[in-house]
């Protein structure tokens, strides 16, 4: 045994998270991070264009309405689009720690189909941290911040820097990218303060 494991649940010296002085006041709209993101871009049609606010913990809320086109079985929502819906909320907590992070493992149980057309609430909070990983839980409800509990995950997130993009993503994209002075000032909010 290697000692190494992907599990959600933090291991033996993990610490709580700290809010970043510099992170969204609560409330405040975190925009989208690419405009192309099939979670969060304007500028993907059949996109979930989740909108996601900061809390005033480690902790960030949002609202994703079930599209047409984001069908699984008749009439009901698409359980990988529920995962990403999911997937993007706990991804923006990035900003709230001010770190890059992208999805180690995210673990989902789905309580309730939902029906197109629902307003999905979705809630997500840093639970710990442990070097560059970063643990988290969500949920998401039917309707309302106080509705039916249809979604609940657990999550790890392991911290990246601007680098991890421009190795991996598609060269045409990367210099798009690139070229986008807004873009790159997103990038760099998360260099900025380490
Ligand atoms: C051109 C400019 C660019 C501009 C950028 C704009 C700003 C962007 C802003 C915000 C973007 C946020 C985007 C959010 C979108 C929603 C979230 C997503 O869908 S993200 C996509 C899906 N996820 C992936 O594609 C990850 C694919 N995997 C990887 O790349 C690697 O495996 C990675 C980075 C996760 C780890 O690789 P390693 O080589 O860096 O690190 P190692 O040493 O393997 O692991 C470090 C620690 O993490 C644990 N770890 C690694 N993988 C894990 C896993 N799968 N589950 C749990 N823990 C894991 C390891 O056990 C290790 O822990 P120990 O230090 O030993 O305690």
């Amino acid at each position: 045994m290697s000692g190494r494991t992907t599990a959600p649940t933090p291991p033996d010296g993990a610490v709580p998270p700290v809010r970043h002085p510099d992170a969204p006041a609560p409330g405040e709209t975190i925009g989208s991070h690419y405009e192309y993101c099939f979670g969060c871009g304007p500028g993907v049609p059949h996109g979930l264009h989740v909108e996601v606010r900061a809390g005033d913990g480690v902790c960030v809320s949002a609202e994703f309405r079930v599209k047409e086109a984001h069908q699984g079985a008749p009439g009901l929502a698409h359980g990988g689009v529920l995962a990403t819906a999911l997937d993007e909320t706990l991804g923006s907590l990035g900003w709230m720690l001010r770190v890059i992070a992208v999805t180690g493992r995210l673990e989902t149980d789905f309580l309730l189909p939902v029906p197109v057309d629902t307003v999905l609430h979705l809630h997500a909070e840093v639970t710990a941290v442990h070097g560059r990983k970063i643990y988290a839980a969500a949920t998401g409800r039917i309707g309302g911040p106080e509705g039916p509990l249809a979604l609940r995950a657990e999550a790890v997130f392991v911290e990246v820097k601007v680098d991890h993009f421009i190795e991996h993503g598609r060269p045409a994209e990367i210099q798009a990218t690139l070229a986008n002075p807004d873009q790159v000032k997103v990038a760099r909010a998360f260099e900025v303060n380490p």
